[in-house]
């Protein structure tokens, strides 16, 4: 049986459908003033790991127990694998679910069963035999880093520990997709970077495909190629995670990402810097350098060329993935030509130049 599921739930072929297909998904319920989704589509590819970001209310939970059925959306089709969810009878979604892997945020183990009894679970109820069951269990222990725990009960272990073993009980049927729900939602921040370092992990090595939500961005960050933000059960905006991380365009994605890339002005910073001097113009420029630029020869060549005073009021550096990129916020003081010209030349050179608001002192 175990066999059977592996093959049915090969990865697709490059060019095949996507792994997971979320079509116009809407489910209202009832008595509630507004839809907890409201059309919602996004498409996750095999071994692609896709996150949807959202604050409390949203419709994440909605979504993701709409991805397995264990929520029948009011309208919207759900296609997981190349199987339409919404047209499975009772029957049918059992056998379909057994490929799809679910983390929960408060594990939901067994606590009258071992790990080991708590990783077999899933294939006891699909009725793999025993030998088989072993095997597997013997296969995730270390996978998980919990060789040494097979005979613990969960209430002996640690948080991270009990996630581990939601993780390996996941993986246990070799799903072809996997949904977690705010996996680390209820872990200390050091366990929840050891847990998103796991993911990263068996993510690489199984080359899983991952539908996750999450309310933390830094999740986002260390796991997502792409990310859908959702705000009031709609999609506001989705992309690459380096795309929507270095150019959020909705206002709560700009919020969302302001806590992880940290590129805001510290206060007072611009209360403290001089008006602009007569003739002059004054601008506040956030300036998004991806690849090898040197940040520190930018300025101090815009300035020399242009005949500008350019201010760095914030500044951060850091990478998404392997793609490496910095932020700059820049007060530029100089006749408002020469401020234009400025800019013409810092996006010819391939970075993005974009205005901000000068939120304090009044420009
Ligand atoms: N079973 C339900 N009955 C009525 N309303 C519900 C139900 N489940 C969710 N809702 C409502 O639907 C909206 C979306 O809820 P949902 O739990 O999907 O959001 P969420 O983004 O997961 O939020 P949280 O992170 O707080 O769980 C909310 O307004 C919520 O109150």
């Amino acid at each position: 049986m175990l066999d059977q599921t592996a093959t049915a739930l090969a990865p697709a072929p490059a060019a095949a459908a996507p792994a997971i297909r979320l079509t116009g998904l809407t489910r209202r319920f009832p008595g509630a003033p507004a839809p907890a989704l409201d059309g919602v589509s996004l498409e996750v590819a095999a071994g692609e790991v896709f996150g949807v970001i959202g604050r409390s209310g949203a419709g994440k939970s909605t979504l993701i127990r709409c991805a397995n059925l264990l929520e029948r959306p009011d309208a919207g089709r759900v296609e997981v694998l190349g199987r339409d969810l919404t047209a499975e009878d009772e029957a049918g979604l059992r056998a379909a679910r057994r490929g799809i892997g679910m983390v929960f945020q408060h594990f939901n183990l067994l606590a009258s069963r071992t790990v080991a009894g708590n990783i077999a679970f899933p294939l006891e109820v699909a009725g793999v035999p025993r030998a088989e069951r072993e095997a597997r269990v013997a296969e995730l222990l270390p996978l998980v880093g919990l060789a040494e725990k097979r005979d613990a009960y969960p209430a002996r272990l640690s948080g991270g520990q009990k996630q581990r073993v939601g993780i390996a009980r996941a993986l246990a049927s070799r799903p072809g997709v996997l949904l977690c729900d705010e996996a680390t939602s209820a872990l200390d921040p050091d366990t929840t970077a050891e847990i998103l370092a796991l993911l990263a992990d068996l993510r690489a090595r199984l080359r899983l495909t991952v539908l996750l939500i999450t309310h933390e961005m830094a999740v986002v960050k260390a796991l997502c190629d792409r990310v859908a933000v959702l705000e009031a059960g709609r999609v506001i905006e989705q992309g690459r995670v380096f795309d929507v991380f270095t150019r959020p365009q909705a206002a709560t994605t700009r919020r969302f990402v302001a806590e992880v890339i940290g590129d805001e002005i510290p206060p007072g910073t611009l209360a403290a810097l001089p008006p602009p001097g007569p003739g002059e113009a004054r601008r506040l420029l956030r300036v998004l350098f991806a690849g090898p630029h040197s940040t520190r020869a930018v300025v101090s060549e815009a300035s020399r060329r242009f005949g500008l005073d350019l201010n760095i009021v914030s500044g951060r550096i850091d990478a998404i993935g392997a793609e490496p990129f910095g932020i700059l916020a820049l007060a530029a003081y100089g006749a408002a030509p020469a401020v234009e010209a400025a800019i013409a030349w810092m996006r010819g050179l391939g970075l993005a130049v974009d205005d901000l608001p000068w939120a304090e002192g009044g420009a």
